[in-house]
């Protein structure tokens, strides 16, 4: 089957999701019957499109961001356009939002109404406008994915959606911002200073654009929000999530949990109380009697607690362009492979 695919944000993630393409053609033909056309990329100055598909090995090598979209369209002659046209399903990969959800809101929208898939991994559309979008979608008979936006390569959304069928969903807990987990690890285990691990932390490409997002942990609080009101039936906005990020975290408080054989980690939790669905974010010091208390670096975690299947977890997936970039090729193979 030949899947048309438009992409959004020419970035780290949107480079890897292009070299991910390149490497895995010939595989993803054999065993999944599924031949993936990339017919546009576009980027802060516009969009470069080829009906034909676009060359993947020169994309792929190019630098990441949208400067490099505009040396292609250069050299290949192909003009940059304002738009993209009608595909089968738009991969948004722009930087993440949170106060207008935009750019990746505007491109969502202009999907669904091409009648477009959509696989989401900029978290901002989804966390300002889910119920618009979703809605949206119903009507026109869009299928809409993120794994992406929901910790990427760790598995959180396909546990609960699919494994977990049939329970009930009490809570979540997780480490889902690797930024973070890998800032405080470093703290514990390297002594090294907040500040040098966010700058090691964004050389691996895994903080967001404004960093400020993973530190203050509003990129847990969007992940766990997703996760609380697609699995846990809430419909909350970020303005209900209680945060507190890992920025008010001394070294005094690292050299404390050691002291007492524990670790500090930013842990994400959705649970129900009383009726209602609760969502919070903030440092705590865990034990390793934790499940999640392994999970380091730039790893992250998820544990689900069910009313018929105990606990249940995942640990892994650590935050990184390739792993984001899998996540979405994973859910464009299950939107278009039928078995
Ligand atoms: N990095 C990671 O490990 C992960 C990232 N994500 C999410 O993926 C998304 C992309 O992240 P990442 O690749 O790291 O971010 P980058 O900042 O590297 O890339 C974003 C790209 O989008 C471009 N862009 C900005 N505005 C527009 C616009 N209006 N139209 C088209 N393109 C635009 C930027 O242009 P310019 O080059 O000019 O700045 C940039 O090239 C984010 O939403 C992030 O939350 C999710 C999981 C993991
Ligand atoms: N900034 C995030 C990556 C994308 O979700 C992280 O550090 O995990």
């Amino acid at each position: 089957m030949r899947v048309n695919l438009v992409l959004t944000g020419f970035g780290v993630v949107g480079r890897e999701f292009v070299r991910l393409l390149q490497e895995k053609h010939r595989f993803l033909r054999r065993a999944y019957e599924l031949d993936f056309r990339l017919v546009a990329v576009g980027g802060r100055g516009g969009f470069i499109t080829s009906e034909d598909g676009l060359d993947l090995k020169i994309l792929g090598d190019a630098e990441p961001g949208s400067d490099s979209l505009e040396t292609f369209s250069k050299n290949s002659g192909l003009p940059l356009m304002s738009t993209f046209d009608q595909a089968d399903a738009l991969i948004e990969a722009t930087p993440t939002d949170t106060d207008s959800g935009e750019p990746g809101f505007g491109y969502i929208m202009k999907a669904i109404h091409h009648q477009m898939d959509i696989v989401a991994i900029s978290k901002g559309a989804l966390v300002r406008h889910y119920d618009t979008i979703f809605t949206a979608a119903d009507a026109n008979q869009v299928k809409l994915k993120f794994s992406g936006a929901t910790a990427a390569a760790l598995p959180t959304l396909d546990i609960g959606q699919i494994s977990l069928a049939g329970s009930e969903i009490v809570s979540i807990e997780g480490i889902l911002n690797g930024t973070s987990n890998y800032i405080l690890s470093s703290m514990q285990r390297e002594q090294v200073s907040f500040e040098e691990a966010l700058k090691a932390a964004q050389h691996q490409g895994i903080a967001e654009a404004n960093p400020r997002l993973d530190v203050e942990g509003i990129d847990s609080a969007c992940k766990i929000l997703l996760l609380a009101n697609s699995l846990l039936g809430s419909r909350l906005s970020l303005s209900d999530v209680t945060v507190t990020g890992i920025v008010g975290v001394s070294s005094e408080d690292i050299i404390e949990a050691s002291a007492q054989g524990k670790k500090m980690k930013l842990l994400a939790r959705a649970y129900k109380q009383d009726g209602t669905v609760r969502v919070e974010v903030g440092p705590s010091m865990i034990g390793s009697d934790h499940l999640l208390s392994s999970v380091d670096g730039t790893n992250k975690g998820i544990v689900f607690r069910t009313d018929t299947m105990g606990d249940v977890g995942a640990v892994g997936g650590s935050s990184s362009p390739r792993g984001a970039a899998a996540a979405a090729l994973k859910d464009l193979i299950h939107l278009y492979h039928t078995t």
